[in-house]
């Protein structure tokens, strides 16, 4: 048996080129631009290709773009005055704070400054609150993008077991909220978790967010399981250069698994077009608009 390769790159395409349609929509009736702003502090590598795909995507998407680079040396206050800035520019809809911030600068400060209607990757505790109570919050594109991919496999998720490994605010714990929104049976692990392997062997739905590379082995499986894998890990090869891997065993899970999502061109590929999503929807509310279809 060899698993369904769930294609993020498809299914990416997909959501962008609807949320691209909603967008010329509500440009051509009610001439609504939808804004999103992205502020990187410092310049890690893998951030800036992130911050450029962004930054395209939105505006492949006919939404506006706007990037702010800061130095890594860059003061609390300096940052906060320019969150306080987005908060009240009409054209910025969707305030996106690259993280990890360098170190010395207060994360959770920068995060509570964010307005919360604009706080597309649904960290301010607001936003989070919201969605632990089942209320209707702006969620985190990650998670997000985690259940869609679900979705193309399976089209309910009721009762399935699934566990979620990793409890991350960015991922771990409001992909566990949105899986109990589609009721699934959810557990979550993480490093001090006693017998992980036979807690995944349990699991119809393993959503591996971790940050080890190739940690869940084959073995650890359900057979037919559907693997969500999360991690993005640059590991050194031999000639110098890195290769990306997931936080799955991606060869080994192929023979055991039903579905699985490769790295790359899996999950990150959805973590930015469901940016695209929030953005529209941010840029709805914030006009009094309806829901948009996306
Ligand atoms: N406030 C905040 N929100 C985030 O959502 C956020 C963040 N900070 N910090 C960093 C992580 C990472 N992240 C990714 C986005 C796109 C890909 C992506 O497009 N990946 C492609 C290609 C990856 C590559 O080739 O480097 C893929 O998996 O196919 C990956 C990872 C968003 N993050
Ligand atoms: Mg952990």
């Amino acid at each position: 048996m060899t698993a369904e390769i769930i294609d993020g790159k498809v299914i990416a395409a997909d959501l962008r080129a609807r949320v691209a349609d909603e967008v010329a929509r509500v440009k051509r009736e009610h001439n609504l631009v939808p804004g999103l702003a992205v502020v990187l502090v410092g310049n890690d590598p893998a951030s800036e290709v992130y911050v450029r795909s962004k930054h395209t995507q939105t505006q492949a998407a006919g939404m506006a773009s706007f990037e702010h680079k800061l130095p890594t040396d860059v003061s609390q206050q300096d940052l906060l005055t320019l969150v306080a800035k987005l908060n009240r520019d009409p054209a910025v809809h969707g305030i996106l704070v690259q993280l990890p911030l360098p170190k010395g600068l207060n994360t959770e400060a920068v995060i509570n400054a964010i307005d919360p209607a604009k706080d597309v990757d649904g960290l301010h505790p607001n936003n989070a609150g919201r969605l632990a109570g089942g209320f209707e919050a702006l969620s985190p594109c990650t998670p997000l993008g985690c259940i869609i991919l679900t979705k193309s496999v399976h089209a309910s998720l009721e009762g399935m077991n699934a566990i979620v490994i990793g409890r991350s605010n960015l991922v771990g714990r409001p992909l566990v909220q949105l899986l109990l929104n589609e009721n699934a049976t959810v557990t979550i692990a993480h490093s001090r978790s006693r017998d992980l392997p036979g807690l995944v062997r349990k699991a119809d739905l393993v959503y591996a967010a971790v940050g080890r590379p190739e940690m869940v082995r084959g073995d650890w499986l359900k057979p037919g399981a559907t693997v969500i894998d999360v991690g993005i890990n640059r590991i050194p090869k031999e000639d110098g250069k890195t290769r990306l891997v997931g936080d799955v065993a991606y060869q080994e899970a192929l023979a055991v698994a039903g579905a699985i999502t490769p790295v790359p061109g899996g999950v990150g590929q959805m973590t930015v077009a469901c940016l695209l999503v929030n953005t529209l929807r941010a840029a709805c509310a914030i006009a009094g608009l309806p829901k948009p279809a996306v």
